[in-house]
């Protein structure tokens, strides 16, 4: 039979972004190891202080005691020194890690975004990244130094007296046995009740909705009744959870007080036969009493860590995806461009067998523009999307000014292509960052300009804020037209030589279609432009249309050349652009 691998930890995967942080975490094991070594001397310390106390020798007692304090300050100060370092590790491993699953989610293709669910990555971006550092800080601040007790206390102890230990070590972890017992079945009896509420309310709210029907049928009798067995059913457990609540409380109080009699029995042996002496032995029950809370935090953190395991894999699950769209490793930048592209045999599909673009070919020339026409799924935005990368086509090269787009570095292919979507998204900020979007800082001249050349500038003037006004919840709402006018200025603004244009399609008010047009005729100037044309004027002005159909350019030409063609096109116009 092979071996069966041993399932590697998911937290492993963590190690590199805890390593960054060796420095801080080894000046926080520093001061662990000051707060733990003083856990020994302070139960010493209390045991000799018992033994003046017994004797009645006062200033002893109270030099001791001052000695104590110091020995305290010392200690405390240890495990602040620790907590706040061990926290600041452990946020900054969360915070490296949640800004890099987002670095690594922004290269990730669209392809990927439509299939994944926004809820989903939001969660695992926030509630399992933080718990992730609520992990990592209770590693380092809480379950590394309880070990270090334990191990430093049973050392203490075992030095002390052997004998006395290793029964000790026998009975306790029996006795946590049985209380973690208690504690999952009270976890258990907890959620099945927790359980049986849901079930109570969700019958409830049916009921309640459906009170008509049950009077129809006369069954009132029938609803108390499945009320009645589903309010049993809550009752019962509800009832074995106090019942086991009830039990546990004597047997764990007297398994309790039995250790105590084996370690005061098992203590007066060792004491009479001069193995330990009384002094020794209350520090014995200090060192002893030192142990509890390791104890329970090692428990609860081990519990924590194998819940918190999810999380880990969860946002691993990220980091894994390969990017879809890469940059190749010897990417160069695509130099200024004319504005040239060519579309070279390309074929596209999102879905094995179901091809979407077939064998595209195509020229447009510096300043050319070109409207794609075609029914609704023929394939515009998708050849549109192919020229920033968006997806790569399986076959076939796109070329601009000559550069096979597929050698060149994505950010420089990019920022020479403008966008202006059908549906303009506006992130919260000003009207100024809005148009500036991307860009660190801005010059408001510039977007001023760009603005004005937009048609935005007359009623972004007429907010009270003017360009400073707000975006987003509670900020200040802009029409269809409006977004349409940020979203041209912002192409304005990035001044690229190739634009994509995808017209909306939702009507907008003529004085307000009217503005957009100017300021789209504007924009394009002089630049390369694709347009999926809804509108009439786009169409007619176009230098040349695109008619596709099923994944084929199937015309080309202008509007009066397509027209007198009396084919596809001609189909369309009659269907479409006739208002
Ligand atoms: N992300 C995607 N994943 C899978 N299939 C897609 C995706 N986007 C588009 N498609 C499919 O590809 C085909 C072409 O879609 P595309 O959006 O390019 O057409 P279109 O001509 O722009 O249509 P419309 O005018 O309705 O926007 C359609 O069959 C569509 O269902």
């Amino acid at each position: 039979m092979a071996p069966r691998a041993k399932p590697r930890s998911k937290y492993l995967n963590l190690a590199p972004y805890v390593r960054e942080q060796w420095r801080t975490i080894f000046y926080a094991l520093l001061c662990t190891l000051v707060f733990t070594a003083f856990w020994p001397i302070l139960a010493w310390l209390s045991g000799q202080m018992l033994s003046l106390l017994v004797q009645g020798k006062v200033l002893e007692l109270a030099q001791l005691a001052a000695i104590t304090i110091a020995g305290f300050v010392i200690h405390k100060l240890g495990q602040y020194g620790q907590d706040s370092l061990m926290s600041k590790a452990a946020l900054e491993v969360a915070l490296k890690l949640r800004v890099e699953t987002y670095r690594h989610l922004q290269q990730l293709s669209l392809a990927y975004f439509e299939k994944a669910q926004t809820g989903d990555l939001t969660y695992r971006l926030t509630e399992d990244v933080d718990r992730i550092g609520e992990v990592v800080k209770k590693l380092f601040q809480d379950f590394i130094p309880s070990i270090l007790q334990l191990v430093v206390v049973i050392t203490y102890m075992v030095y002390l007296n052997w004998q006395l230990t290793l029964t000790m070590l026998i009975i306790v972890p029996a006795f946590a046995v049985l209380v973690g017992w208690f504690g999952d079945r009270m976890l258990q009896y907890s959620r099945t009740s927790q359980n049986l509420v849901s079930d109570l309310s969700s019958q409830l709210t049916e009921v309640f909705g459906g009170i008509r029907l049950i009077r129809a049928f006369a069954a009132e009798d029938y609803a108390v009744e499945r009320f009645r067995a589903e309010s049993q059913r809550h009752y019962e457990a509800k009832y074995r959870a106090a019942w086991l609540l009830a039990v546990q409380y004597p047997v764990i109080g007297l398994l309790y007080a039995g250790i105590i009699l084996v370690l005061f029995l098992v203590g007066s042996w060792q004491i009479s036969t001069g193995n330990l002496t009384g002094a020794d032995f209350a520090s014995y029950v200090t060192a002893g009493l030192l142990l509890i809370d390791p104890i329970t935090h090692t428990t609860e953190n081990y519990n924590l860590f194998k819940e918190a395991e999810a999380s880990v894999d969860r946002v691993f699950e990220l980091t894994a995806i390969a990017p879809g769209v890469e940059e190749a490793p010897d990417a160069r930048p695509l130099p200024a461009v004319t504005g040239k592209v060519e579309y070279r045999h390309v074929s596209f599909q999102y879905k094995p067998d179901e091809p979407v673009l077939q064998d595209i070919n195509l020229l447009a020339k510096p300043g050319e523009k070109i409207a794609l026409v075609g029914s609704s799924g023929a394939g515009k935005t998708t050849l549109v999307n192919l020229l920033p990368r968006f997806y790569d086509p399986q076959a076939g090269q796109i070329l601009i000014d000559g550069e096979d787009i597929a050698t060149v570095t994505l950010k420089s292919l990019r920022r020479q292509i403008g966008i202006v979507p059908q549906e303009t998204v506006l992130f919260s900020g000003t009207i100024a960052e809005n148009i500036a979007f991307g860009q660190k800082e801005f010059d408001l001249a510039a977007v001023e300009a760009a603005a004005k050349a937009a048609n935005a500038h007359d009623f972004i003037t007429q907010f009270s804020q003017g360009y400073y006004a707000w975006v987003g919840e509670r900020g200040v709402n802009l029409s269809g037209g409006q977004r349409q006018r940020i979203a041209i200025a912002r192409a304005v603004l990035l001044d690229p030589r190739i634009l994509i244009l995808d017209e909306a399609t939702s009507a907008l008010d003529s004085e307000s279609e009217n503005l957009v047009q100017e300021a789209l005729e504007r924009l394009m100037g002089d630049r390369t432009a694709f347009i999926i044309a809804h509108r009439l004027a786009t169409v007619r002005n176009a230098d040349r249309i695109l008619v596709l159909e099923k994944g084929h350019i199937v015309e080309s030409g202008t509007h009066e050349e397509l027209l007198a063609r009396g084919d596809r096109y001609a189909y369309l116009h009659s269907q479409q652009f006739q208002a």
